[in-house]
């Protein structure tokens, strides 16, 4: 798929041309990720209030609590960004726990999500008293109930069931179906929570599911609530009362053709289909991560070679697979601008490629563009899955981020340093 030689953003309204010039808010980024250095991710505070505001708007005062699924992008000041919207959060470790409190997020509305809770993560989850475990196993179940006894304390649980249904997205990012690792088969859920209410040191507060990432319809969505409506069904039967229902995260944003699944279409779904079964009583748990932040951000990178071949045409970014993984691990198609469009160079087809050792190192392949060595292209929706799965593979140091905000800027992490990446490593005597 070739895109044309000088687009608009697709989906990132605060990213724009002025001037000939990609600006995110008001700041230009040429002269940004000169004086920065390149790779470098930035990302817009008006675009994360955005998307935020977008739950807010179709929620309408109802009881819904937004966690932000956090492991989408974990820099502190996006965190505490949506701390201070009154953003709850998803959490699916110790480390995430962590930087939530470091950020300012409020422990009564985290939820912790994730197969393998080790014994100090739940340690550390009790003490800071947060909303509900997310429990994905039997095992896991007895783990808490024991740690929560011997320190005194109640876990709040809720069970993730896997509901068995296609979300229709890229097979390494779906999670509710039979053969995914995650979440408790509904048709035994029943079992399991008559186990859960007799288990010491717990609450049984809730239920959970999530079912994949980057879906673009509402469907799968209803398909799961009906599995989970019939499984509360049954549970009340039981004795069983739930305080809330978690439908997790996972709506889609466009990244080129994509439909991006608007938070409205979900919840008057949801909605419609709670009142339907009367449920509407339930608190409703969401935990959207790629929505809140994906279009927010892009990656800028500058052209370092260009090398024609008979067979393709390599231009050599400074951007790499450890930088944006997406690519080589999903073929993740991502927009590419040129940050200051030319007019004094013909358009060719290159594939953007790294420069760390692998094949599979691409970031984009077959676009045109008018570019020559030294140019800035701007990767686009950078925001989500990024910086978050950046790592040091070929000893690259991970890259600065930057949070532009109206005509400001600010460094929200500085780029990795060698120094950095060789503390806490040593050598036998
Ligand atoms: C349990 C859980 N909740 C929330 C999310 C966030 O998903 P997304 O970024 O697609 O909204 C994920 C990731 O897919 C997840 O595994
Ligand atoms: N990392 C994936 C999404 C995984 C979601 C986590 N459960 C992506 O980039 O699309």
């Amino acid at each position: 798929m070739t895109s044309p030689v000088s687009s608009e953003p697709v989906g990132q309204p605060h990213f724009h041309y002025a001037n000939g010039q990609l600006h995110a808010e008001q700041v230009a980024l040429e002269p940004l990720a000169r004086q920065l250095d390149t790779p470098l991710y930035v990302y817009s505070r008006a675009a994360l209030q955005a998307a935020w505001t977008r739950y807010q708007d179709a929620i309408a005062g109802r009881d819904v609590l937004v966690c932000y699924g956090m492991k989408a992008n974990s820099n502190l000041a996006v965190l505490a960004e949506f701390a201070r919207l009154g953003s709850g959060f998803d959490i699916v470790s110790g480390g995430e726990l962590a930087r939530v409190l470091a950020a300012g997020g409020d422990p009564a509305r985290i939820v912790f999500s994730g197969v393998g809770k080790k014994v100090w993560e739940i340690e550390a989850a009790l003490t800071a008293g947060i909303k509900c475990f997310n429990a994905e196993s039997d095992a896991e179940l007895e783990r808490l109930s024991a740690v929560a006894t011997r320190t005194g304390q109640t876990a709040r649980v809720s069970l993730r069931v896997n509901p068995d249904v296609d979300a229709q997205t890229h097979p390494y990012i779906s999670t509710g179906l039979r053969d995914n690792k995650f979440g408790i088969a509904i048709e035994r859920a029943r079992e399991v929570y008559r186990h859960a209410v007799s288990l010491p040191g717990l609450e049984v507060v809730g239920l959970d599911c999530h079912i994949g990432s980057q879906i673009e319809s509402v469907a799968p969505y209803l398909d799961a609530l009906d599995k989970l409506l019939d499984l509360i069904d049954a549970l009340e039967t039981d004795g069983v009362q739930l305080h809330h229902l978690d439908l997790g995260g996972g709506l889609g944003i466009r990244y080129e053709d994509e439909t991006a699944l608007p938070p409205q279409a979900l919840l008057d779904g949801v909605f419609e289909r709670l009142q339907q079964r009367g449920r509407s009583h339930l608190q409703l748990v969401l935990e959207p991560g790629r929505s809140l932040v994906g279009n927010a951000g892009v990656l800028l990178t500058e052209v370092q070679y260009l090398k024609p071949t008979e067979a393709r045409n390599f231009a050599i970014i400074d951007a790499a697979m450890n930088d944006l993984i997406r690519p080589a691990l999903y073929q993740a198609w991502h927009g590419v601008l040129p940050v200051t469009p030319r007019q004094d160079e013909p358009a060719q087809t290159w594939d953007l490629v790294g420069p760390v050792c692998e094949s599979g190192d691409w970031l984009a392949r077959q676009r045109v563009l008018a570019i020559r060595q030294g140019d800035l292209l701007a990767i686009e929706s950078a925001g989500a899955y990024a910086m978050a799965m950046a790592c040091n593979y070929n000893s690259r140091n991970r890259p600065a981020e930057v949070m532009v905000d109206g005509a400001d800027f600010h460094i929200i992490r500085r780029r990795e340093t060698l120094e950095d990446q060789l503390r806490g490593e040593s050598i036998l005597p």
